[in-house]
């Protein structure tokens, strides 16, 4: 789904202040670390390490490959805890969970904590299951540097943690979302500053997808339109884009990372749309979308 509408409001052309209070000339500035980022994950194949679901792992590894990183996937807490020394940042989804992660994934968490290691939790399914809402808990002690979610898991995760009051119409919803993005947009502020309160330079960001995707640092708020209704019957565009924020994350701050992935799946979305005849060849040409895509495109993409 393309929404041209969008473009009218946010395009710098638009814009001809220079005034740095400006918010078309932050927005310019803002564009320019996304197209950077677009570009060092290209030149430096960073390494984002990840930790995550049986269902998707293929994808979320073909899709940082795609989008020029490296992928290394593992379950073994000291493997992964040694791995993130050369690892620029690790994804972390607990979509498909063991008996045993209940105790790897906080020790893993705390070893992150200890060495300021940057990562982008996915908090799949969030609110269901003693096990799950148990690590989830934990986490609440050694927080991501970002969080990505739909719109029910975002919310479910600030209520676990006591950042929002519990909400009567949000209720878990399985893997896919029942909540709209913008429902989720204090939940997301709240979880975002809570976040960079933990980081270690003070930054964090929490992306909300959803058919308008919504990215935060707890501060600002940006809306980010387009994609396409096919990224939710093939399972994993979700999980990849995880994986690929982890990918940025590795060389950009967090905010710009959240931004840059967002934006590159929701270009390479509607091209894999315009391509595909239905959720198999989707896949295909999301990925070869991911690859692509100029840092320029990416960087022009709506935002709200
Ligand atoms: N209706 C839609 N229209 C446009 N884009 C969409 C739509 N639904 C999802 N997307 C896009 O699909 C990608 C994945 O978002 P989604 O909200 O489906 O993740 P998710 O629920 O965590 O998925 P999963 O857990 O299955 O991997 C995002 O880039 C998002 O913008
Ligand atoms: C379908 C599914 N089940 C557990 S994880 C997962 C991938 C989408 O989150
Ligand atoms: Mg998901």
């Amino acid at each position: 789904m393309s929404d041209d509408s969008h473009m009218h409001c946010c395009n710098d052309a638009d814009h001809d202040h220079n005034d740095h209070a400006d918010p078309g000339a932050d927005l310019t500035a803002l564009r320019e670390r996304i197209a950077q980022a677009v570009r060092d994950v290209k030149a430096q194949t960073p390494l984002a390490q990840s930790f995550t679901n049986f269902v998707t792992i293929n994808l979320v590894a073909n899709a940082q490959l795609a989008a020029g990183g490296t992928a290394a996937m593992s379950f073994l807490p000291d493997d992964v805890i040694d791995t993130a020394s050369i690892s620029g940042a690790d994804y972390i989804n607990v979509g498909t969970l063991l008996p045993f992660y209940k105790d790897a994934l906080p020790q893993i968490a705390r070893a992150f904590r200890k060495t300021g290691h940057k990562w982008v939790l996915d908090p799949v399914a969030a609110g269901i299951g003693k096990t799950r809402t148990e690590i989830l808990r934990a986490f609440r002690a050694a927080p991501p540097t970002i969080v990505r979610g739909n719109a029910s898991e975002i919310i479910a995760l600030a209520t676990m943690w006591g950042l929002v009051s519990p909400d009567e119409a949000s209720r878990p919803a399985g893997v896919e979302s029942v909540d709209e993005v913008d429902a989720a947009v204090d939940a997301a502020k709240t979880l975002a500053a809570f976040l960079a309160k933990f980081a270690p330079n003070g930054q964090a960001a929490v992306a909300v997808s959803g058919k308008v995707d919504l990215v935060t640092d707890g501060e600002a708020v940006y809306r980010l339109p387009g994609g396409s209704a096919m990224m939710a019957k093939i399972t994993g565009a979700g999980c990849s884009l995880g994986g690929v924020t982890a990918t940025y994350l590795a060389v950009a701050e967090p905010l710009v990372a959240a931004l840059a992935a967002s934006l590159l799946y929701n270009r390479a979305g509607e091209i894999a749309e315009a391509k595909a005849e239905g959720p198999g060849s989707f896949q295909v040409h999301l990925l070869d979308a991911l690859w692509n895509l100029t840092p320029e495109q990416v960087a022009e993409s709506p935002i709200v």
